[in-house]
């Protein structure tokens, strides 16, 4: 799919396929083009935003799409997992009928039904059935979270899509949000989309990953294999940045290490690939052809250099940091 904001093409040719049941994640650097390839597995660009090419859920094309469509999808095939608990719920009705509207937004059942499913949806995530009467206010930030998760499995979609789920949160309330989105998938048999800068957290709950940059695939394939053993150098980067990756012990700065320079401005460059600035492996190849998707040691990779890489790209990464 390609992805074009205000005429600037800032997804840039990416394509995937999300397995039923899986975890699939998307990582990279801010401005990557996470959220937008994310969102229009949901149909929902932003206003002024162009999507091409093609999106299908269970071979339903989402690109071009009428809206009417679109939302007879939301919540019953397709849900997002909003990042911001507070706003994403009404302020004005008690959680448990807001999730007994959206199951009967969905399904042509009697009030008593579509209370009963959203009290079940609200128990499956830990929030007692005393709770249901409650306001969003009237909840702690453990509870609201797990009322919007109630809110985005109560019909039990094919796929969920969170979009940063964990990104403002505390480490304590990072675990929760991830165990139950584990626990809801297990539950309803949900695929899900994890869009995150956390590696630690793909690693641990991921069973797939795509690496974007600068719109553009970098590298994909399962987790245990591209985080393990990356082969693009921009994947390298970024785990050798990792506060928890190995470093050598001599010379050691205090502050963590960083991929010096920063992304190209949207759309830039036109031809080569877009990380050859930054890449301590780059040739003269890089900046002049843009490298394509092609199998390389058990994933796709993104990198005319992949198998010419000296040593382990970590080491010659973690080097030139
Ligand atoms: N509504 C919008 N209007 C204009 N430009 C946008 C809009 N949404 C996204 N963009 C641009 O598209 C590019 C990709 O944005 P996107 O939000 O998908 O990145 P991201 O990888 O999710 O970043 P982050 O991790 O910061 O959320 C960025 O250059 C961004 O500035």
């Amino acid at each position: 799919m390609r992805i074009s904001v205000g005429g600037v093409e800032v997804v840039r040719g990416v394509g995937f396929d999300v397995h039923d049941g899986e975890v699939f994640a998307l990582v990279g650097e801010s401005g990557a083009g996470k959220s937008l390839t994310a969102r229009s597995l949901l149909g929902l660009a932003p206003p002024g935003a162009r999507t091409a090419g093609s999106v299908r859920l269970r071979g339903t094309e989402l690109v071009g799409a009428r809206r009417a469509r679109l939302a007879a999808l939301w919540g019953r095939r397709v849900s997002l997992v909003p990042q911001d608990s507070l706003s994403a719920l009404s302020p004005v009705h008690p959680v448990g009928d807001q999730l007994a509207a959206a199951v009967r937004s969905v399904r042509g059942v009697s009030r008593a039904a579509a209370r009963a499913r959203a009290a079940a949806a609200l128990d499956r995530v830990g929030v007692p059935a005393a709770r249901a009467g409650a306001y969003p206010h009237e909840l702690s930030g453990g509870m609201r979270q797990r009322a919007v998760i109630a809110m985005a499995t109560v019909n039990e979609p094919d796929l969920l899509v969170a979009d940063e789920p964990t990104t403002a949160l505390d480490p304590d309330r990072r675990a929760l949000v991830l165990e139950l989105l584990a626990e809801q998938r297990a539950a309803t048999g949900a695929a899900l989309v994890l869009v995150t800068h956390d590696l630690d957290a793909v690693r641990d709950h991921a069973d797939r990953v795509l690496v974007l940059y600068a719109g553009r695939h970098v590298e994909s394939g399962a987790v245990a294999t591209v985080l393990e053993r990356p082969r693009a150098p921009y994947t390298a980067g970024l785990l050798a940045c990792l506060p928890t990756a190995p470093r050598p012990a001599a010379g050691r700065s205090r502050y963590l290490p960083t991929i010096g320079g920063a992304p190209p401005p949207p759309g830039e460059p036109a031809t080569g690939c877009a990380f050859a600035p930054r890449c301590p492996a780059a040739d003269a190849g890089c900046r002049a052809r843009t490298p394509l998707p092609r199998p390389v040691d058990g994933r796709d990779v993104s990198c005319h250099r992949a198998e010419h890489l000296p040593g382990a790209p970590g080491e010659l990464f973690a080097e030139a940091l």
